[in-house]
């Protein structure tokens, strides 16, 4: 089954709401474990406990993994295993991106299915160039996997680089920007996908305006509800036509109900029932 067929059966299943698994340090200590791989290791068991299965993304954030070196890594990708085929896909979060021949080589990293990282959909940035994505396109297309491309992001230094024009040459319709060029990109990918495409958005729940067309025919990754500001009514606001594409993220928010697995289960649970106006 495609990725946009998962993803639309996970949502209709679990609801909306993506949990980030984003082992601060803060978080650790915070949940009386030590800022150690020991500590990594017991906080993403943890996470696999409260959310496979019981959320239809979980997220998890390389970054906090890979500041523990190679025995990180190692946790990550046993996580990853764990939460796959468990009814909650797996966005690994690594925001790639480089020329398309080492594209290729992370493409086949995170979204080959015989890859020991193989993830359901990964991070990328199309800052050089949404040519640049292809391999991921392709190898996702595969295997039935998903790509979420970063066009407006939650922080608010996005702007300097999204809201800029697109220089004529890169061709597309005139004034257009560069957020707005990857987003009619992506359309362009998804067109005809039925219940939607595999090829997704990053679209900040912060972004203040909804300036560009959102109407992708595929899946929207709104990251910054929570932690950052972002709420379920902004989410309603900024994404209204498309809110049924829309995979609302949120880490700490829900991460600061642990280390108790059924207090993260409800916190999760309120996400959605927030998102879903209940
Ligand atoms: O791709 C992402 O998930 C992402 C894109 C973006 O625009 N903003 C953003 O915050 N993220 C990620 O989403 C997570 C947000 O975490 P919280 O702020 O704790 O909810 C982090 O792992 C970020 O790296």
């Amino acid at each position: 089954m495609s990725f946009g067929s998962r993803a639309r059966v996970a949502m209709q299943a679990y609801g909306p709401a993506c949990v980030g698994i984003d082992p601060h340090a803060a978080l650790l200590e915070q949940w009386g474990l030590p800022d150690s791989v020991e500590g990594l290791d017991r906080f993403a068991s943890t996470c696999v406990e409260a959310f496979a299965g019981h959320v239809a993304f979980v997220k998890p954030q390389s970054a906090f993994f890979e500041r523990f070196g190679a025995r990180g890594v190692v946790v990550l990708e046993r996580t990853i295993e764990d939460l796959r085929h468990t009814g909650s896909l797996v966005v690994l979060d690594v925001k790639r991106g480089d020329i398309g021949s080492t594209a290729q080589a992370y493409a086949d990293a995170y979204l080959d299915d015989d890859a020991p990282m193989a993830a359901d959909a990964v991070t990328v940035s199309p800052y050089l160039g949404f040519g640049s994505l292809t391999p991921f396109f392709e190898v996702a297309e595969k295997n039935d996997a998903g790509v979420f491309v970063l066009a407006l992001t939650s922080n608010p230094e996005g702007p300097e680089v999204q809201h800029a024009l697109r220089p004529p040459a890169a061709g597309g319709p005139a004034d257009e920007t560069v957020a707005g060029g990857i987003l009619r990109q992506l359309a362009e990918l998804n067109a005809g996908a039925s219940p939607m495409g595999a090829y997704g958005a990053v679209v900040g729940a912060t972004i203040g305006e909804a300036d560009e067309d959102l109407a992708i025919n595929g899946p929207l990754l709104v990251p910054g509800l929570g932690a950052q500001g972002g709420t379920a009514d902004d989410i309603r606001r900024l994404f209204g036509g498309v809110i049924d594409n829309v995979i609302a993220s949120t880490s700490r928010g829900v991460l600061a109900a642990g280390p108790d697995v059924q207090a993260l289960r409800d916190s999760a649970a309120r996400v959605n029932a927030e998102l879903v106006g209940s």
